[in-house]
């Protein structure tokens, strides 16, 4: 017979753990045992552990119930038991964390009148109580589109540091110094095309993997959604299925400090989890504004692979590219214009080429160079035509986040100056108007002003490495 007068829960679990930490790796131990709080050992050989979630009982005892077992068989003898207590986060707008009481399924499972809050009177239905209706066993669409495949992701100087480790990392997910994977570049170079190809090939090569794309700002919409239906929680154990979890523009998190919080806890848990990470960002982590700290410093953890602006020979391949998919042939001259004319955005390029397969075949015309000419010329001048001084105005205060008037003012204030200059700099770049009509709507100033803020402009360029990251964002969002 056991002697329990001198055994408190406290002690059984700290040899349960000595065993435990024996025969498992060190990292598993960390995540999944050290969190837990031994509560109470009753005088019926029971031991009461705390967990913090529904999912990580649950995991419990999908993994790790066989060891749980032996060692409390150790400790207290074949009648022992374990039951959890789980801890749960405040959900209903009441300030003190509740909790749930469920059985270890190596026992009896306790009686329903024993629980504090059992879950087996909510889903009467359910035989196995270690399946949390919804959660377990569902199903995840991986919302990955098939077009975007690495086959069809042309490499190029600009992208094959991006291409190259989202092989790998398709190769092995989760397996690899590139966790999380950080693609990022300016508008239209293939951030979401590269993100797919690299789920595309995970799903073809590891089919029993859990996929999951999804853009920042579908998973903010269904953050927020959560906390208004009260199912926060299920929010985050439903991320915590995913093997490999893709998420675009990430930095549209800016600003949103309760989706950055949740997204911080599901990125450790899958990072801790051996789980792959990959992100995509219009700019690198270390230029990101209003993201927390905490959140920055886990996206350079792993690798960051900016996409740059095509050359002229991926440009050309591109095209042709697009050509053969379409069964169309073309002049390489025409080609050349085509690439000649459009260097910095890709879905331009494309838009470009199409617009002119269709004048020719709507015309019955000949593709020549002369066609081409038209087409695209009249393309590039319709996307800057679209560049006024009141939209350049617009993107450089929301970027850095002013309002209009303020940009506008007669503020000396350091910030609002250089949003001003950075203003009227793209103005003369980017319209025909003249100096002083770029000073009159830009805040009232003469055109000696603009002159002046040109110049700054240039200089700063040149010293300041901070000024020219936000340039070169801004002006990203402003070229074609
Ligand atoms: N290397 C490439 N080879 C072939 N097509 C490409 C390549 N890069 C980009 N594209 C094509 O260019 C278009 C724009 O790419 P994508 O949407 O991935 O850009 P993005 O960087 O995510 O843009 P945004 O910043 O607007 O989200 C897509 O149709 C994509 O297939």
């Amino acid at each position: 017979m056991l002697d329990y007068t001198n055994k408190t829960a406290e002690s059984v679990w700290t040899r349960c753990l000595q065993f435990i930490k024996d025969n498992i790796d060190e990292q598993a131990f960390k995540t999944w045992f050290e969190p837990i709080v031994a509560i109470e050992l009753t005088t019926e050989n029971a031991l009461y552990i705390q967990v913090p979630s529904k999912f990580f009982y649950e995991w419990l005892e999908e993994h790790y119930v066989k060891i749980l077992k032996s060692a409390l068989i150790k400790e207290l003898g074949h009648n022992a038991r374990l039951l959890y207590k789980i801890r749960m986060e405040n959900t209903q707008g009441n300030k003190q964390p509740f909790t749930e009481q469920l059985p270890s399924s190596q026992r009896e499972p306790v009686k329903t009148q024993e629980l504090d809050v059992p879950i087996q009177t909510k889903n009467p239905e359910i035989k196995n109580p270690f399946v949390i209706p919804g959660i377990r066993n569902v199903k995840i669409e991986s919302q990955l589109n098939s077009n975007y495949s690495f086959d069809n992701f042309l490499e190029g100087e600009s992208n094959r540091l991006g291409r190259s480790a989202g092989m790998a990392v398709a190769n092995k997910p989760g397996g690899t110094a590139f966790n999380p994977l950080m693609i990022y570049g300016g508008v239209g170079l293939g951030k979401t095309h590269l993100a797919h190809a690299i789920g595309v090939e995970i799903k073809d090569k590891h089919p029993d993997k859990t996929v999951l794309y999804i853009s920042a700002e579908v998973f903010t919409q269904q953050y927020v959604d959560s906390v208004r239906k009260q199912t926060r929680n299920d929010f985050i154990y439903f991320y915590q299925l995913i093997d490999i979890l893709i998420v675009d523009d990430i930095q549209f998190l800016s600003g949103k400090s309760g989706t950055q919080d949740v997204f911080f806890h599901i990125f450790n848990y899958l990072h801790q989890n051996g789980k792959q990470v990959i992100l995509t960002s219009d700019k690198a982590p270390v230029d990101m504004q209003d993201i927390e700290q905490r959140l920055l410093s886990r996206f350079k953890w792993g690798l960051s692979a900016e996409i740059q602006h095509p050359d002229f020979e991926t440009r050309v391949n591109i095209l042709k590219n697009i050509l053969y998919r379409d069964g169309v042939e073309m002049p390489q001259e025409v080609i050349e214009y085509v690439a000649k004319s459009i260097k910095s955005n890709i879905r331009e390029l494309e838009g470009a080429i199409i617009s002119l397969i269709a004048q020719s075949s709507f015309n019955k015309r000949e593709i020549t160079l002369e066609l081409a000419k038209s087409v695209v010329d009249k393309f590039v001048k319709n996307v800057k035509r679209e560049i006024s001084i009141d939209y350049i105005q617009k993107v450089v205060s929301d970027y850095f986040k002013l309002d209009l008037d303020t940009l506008r003012s007669k503020s000396r204030k350091r910030n609002i100056v250089q949003a001003r200059q950075l203003a009227m700099f793209f103005a003369k770049k980017y319209t025909k108007a003249s100096l002083a009509n770029i000073g009159s709507q830009i805040g009232d100033r003469d055109h000696a002003t603009v002159l002046h803020a040109c110049k700054t402009v240039d200089n700063l360029l040149e010293t300041d490495k901070q000024f020219k990251a936000f340039f070169e964002d801004i002006n990203n969002k402003l070229s074609i």
